[in-house]
């Protein structure tokens, strides 16, 4: 499993790059105005955040109609080659990603949390689906059972001619927000998990790890004075 940043923080996309395991980053319209984003930097921020990572940049349109959505996704992928424009899950965003994709135009179909809306996501010809885990969970759904399906029914087929190139799609577990949910991500198999900064930290953290560590230098210290 990759992992993806989830966050529109050039700082924290910097930190995490340069600990060597991130594979790209998503960003949605909540997460930019998180960091007070303005419409008018928001292609130059993409773009910042395009050659930080060397990898896919989900980067989302907020338009409602087929036209306006391709029309967006046009612009969005015109900024850098790794961007993957983001798409929501409904009609309007299944008709724009088939022009997208028809036009070689990566597409990351988001919102999506059911079996047949992943399914007819990869029809359509979306490069990435985003199953949301922790939204189910805030309903009081269980969200990796949920990404479980999604994971067994794409498996279950062959979408290479309807994606990009021919490229797999690959799944990625969204509105993930602990490390338990990583975990069972890879568990259950999917391509990448999309992580806020906070919770890719407490990723690598373990208190025994930290008690471990303690010990160590302890020892050593007693060694140093031996
Ligand atoms: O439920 P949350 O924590 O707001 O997460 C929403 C998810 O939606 C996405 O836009 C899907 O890619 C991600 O940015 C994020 O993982």
């Amino acid at each position: 499993m990759k992992f993806f940043l989830d966050t529109a923080d050039l700082k924290e996309i910097e930190e995490a790059a340069s600990w060597g395991v991130l594979a790209g980053v998503t960003t949605n319209p909540t997460l930019y105005s998180r960091i007070g984003g303005k419409l008018s930097d928001f292609h130059a921020h993409i773009k910042r955040i395009c050659e930080i990572v060397d990898g896919p940049v989900s980067a989302e349109s907020v338009a409602m109609t087929r036209d306006e959505i391709v029309r967006d996704g046009r612009e969005l992928a015109a900024i850098a080659p790794n961007v993957v424009v983001k798409v929501p899950t409904m009609i309007e965003g299944l008709a724009a990603t088939k022009q997208l994709a028809s036009e070689g135009i990566p597409v990351n179909m988001t919102l999506c949390f059911t079996v047949p809306q992943a399914i007819m996501a990869a029809r359509a010809g979306a490069r990435y689906i985003s199953p949301f885990v922790g939204r189910f969970d805030d309903i009081s759904e269980a969200g990796l059972d949920q990404l479980g399906d999604v994971i067994e029914a794409i498996g279950n087929y062959d979408f290479t001619d309807s994606t990009v190139g021919g490229e797999q799609i690959e799944i990625i577990a969204a509105s993930v927000r602990s490390a338990h949910h990583v975990a069972q991500a890879a568990l259950l198999g999917a391509d990448i998990a999309t992580v806020p900064f906070a919770t890719l930290k407490k990723c690598v953290q373990h208190p025994l790890t930290d008690r471990g560590l303690d010990a160590f230098l302890k020892d050593w210290e007693k060694v140093a004075n031996a």
